[in-house]
């Protein structure tokens, strides 16, 4: 596997201050502009975007499928135990989420990306602040670009829309589907966590923030959504780069279209099958410090394919503005100390956007007091994955 460096994060936060076009290496926030390039490009792959290990990384055919579990089957609680601490991820039916809403915003996806790149441009996010147009946010941490273009929707859906739609009739129809996708997820991925903390034995009560004020909670959640176009090159292509989430769940609706894989325990790569009207469900680092490491945050990737324009949405829940996530005090054994220090989403995204898949490590109590300090005070926030 190529592995992420900090290469790319340096990259941009030093064009920071200068002119992006000529010192930011592309790849890290601008797509490539695939609209175009699919109309009138030959047949190959960049060589910024070609990944020469990734045809190495066969998937396991023999691996036992990521299990799909109906959130209404009365042993929902035991079959999730098991998901979470064998895969870290499991696929759910029974979310209550009309398949029609989940076509819709497939539909209002495939809207946005088919768009110019020019307009797509007026809502690019900046390095700092990743709502918006651009890569995937891991794309930072890594040598090679990605086959994919994002956006980050955080906060105001309407701001979002009325940059790349400045006519009211074109961005009301975003509005309108991701507003009430934001409602029915926020609603399904609650369920989710009350029954994985039902699962560690633990009730909503040991996590008080679950039942904060509805503006609160609605600031916890952010939705993703992903584009995948058709490759020239899959083998040698990247859609979506090794990385855990740092959210407390993710539920990812994939379509139909495969291309989600994640590692198992012996280390191989596992694909999620597209399930007709299941979502995904992906443990995040913030459940496995909650969990005091007992459920695991699950590598995963998104490669691409030769034939089939791939979409997917992500809709990441941390926790709310200023609550700090930390081991449930019921996991902690007598006489022991918890496994990692308190840290709130923020800080953590920060910390991940620095540090990719480090920044677990250097939340561990026994290094919590010289690094979680130093990146506190220079945190950069709001880098979502
Ligand atoms: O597209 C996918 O299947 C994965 C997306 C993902 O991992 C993410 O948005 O964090
Ligand atoms: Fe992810």
């Amino acid at each position: 596997m190529m592995h992420c460096s900090r290469r790319g994060a340096r990259a941009n936060r030093s064009s920071k201050s200068s002119n992006m076009s000529t010192t930011l290496p592309h790849h890290t926030i601008i797509p490539l502009d695939f609209t175009n390039l699919i109309l009138t490009q030959s047949n190959k792959l960049p060589h910024t975007h070609t990944w020469p290990h990734r045809s190495y990384d066969s998937p396991d055919p023999s691996h036992h499928p990521v299990p799909v579990i109906d959130l209404s089957a009365p042993r929902a609680v035991h079959l999730i135990r098991h998901a979470c601490d064998k895969f870290g991820a499991f696929q759910v039916t029974g979310h209550g989420v009309p398949v029609q809403l989940l076509k819709e915003v497939e539909a209002e996806a495939r809207r946005l990306f088919s768009l110019p790149m020019g307009r797509k441009i007026l809502a690019l996010r900046s390095p700092e602040n990743m709502a918006g147009y651009g890569t995937a946010p891991v794309s930072l941490l890594c040598p090679k670009g990605l086959w994919s273009e994002g956006f980050t929707i955080a906060g105001s859906v309407a701001e979002h829309a009325t940059k790349l739609w400045p006519a009211h009739d074109e961005s009301s129809r975003f509005c309108s589907v991701i507003g009430e996708y934001k409602k029915q997820m926020e609603l399904v991925t609650k369920k989710i966590i009350t029954l994985i903390l039902t699962s560690l034995g633990l009730t909503n009560d040991d996590v008080p923030w679950m039942k904060a004020e509805k503006e609160a909670v609605s600031e916890a959640a952010v939705v993703q959504l992903n584009s995948y176009p058709v490759c020239p090159d899959p083998a040698q292509a990247m859609g979506m780069a090794p990385h855990t989430d740092s959210s407390m769940v993710t539920v990812l609706y994939q379509g139909n279209v495969a291309g989600l894989q994640l590692q198992s325990e012996k280390g191989r790569w596992v694909t999620v099958p597209p399930t007709e009207g299941a979502l995904v469900v992906n443990l995040g680092d913030l459940m496995h410090i909650l969990s005091n490491g007992r459920f695991r945050s699950v590598l995963h990737r998104a490669l691409v394919n030769g034939s089939e324009h791939r979409i997917s949405v992500a809709y990441f829940y941390g926790s709310p503005k200023g609550v700090e996530v930390k081991p449930a005090v019921n996991l902690v054994g007598e006489g022991t100390s918890p496994m990692y220090g308190p840290v709130t989403w923020k800080d953590y995204l920060g910390l991940k956007g620095r540090h990719g898949q480090k920044a677990l490590e250097m939340i561990k109590t026994s290094k919590v007091h010289g690094m979680l300090s130093v990146c506190k005070m220079c945190a950069m926030s709001n880098v979502v994955s």
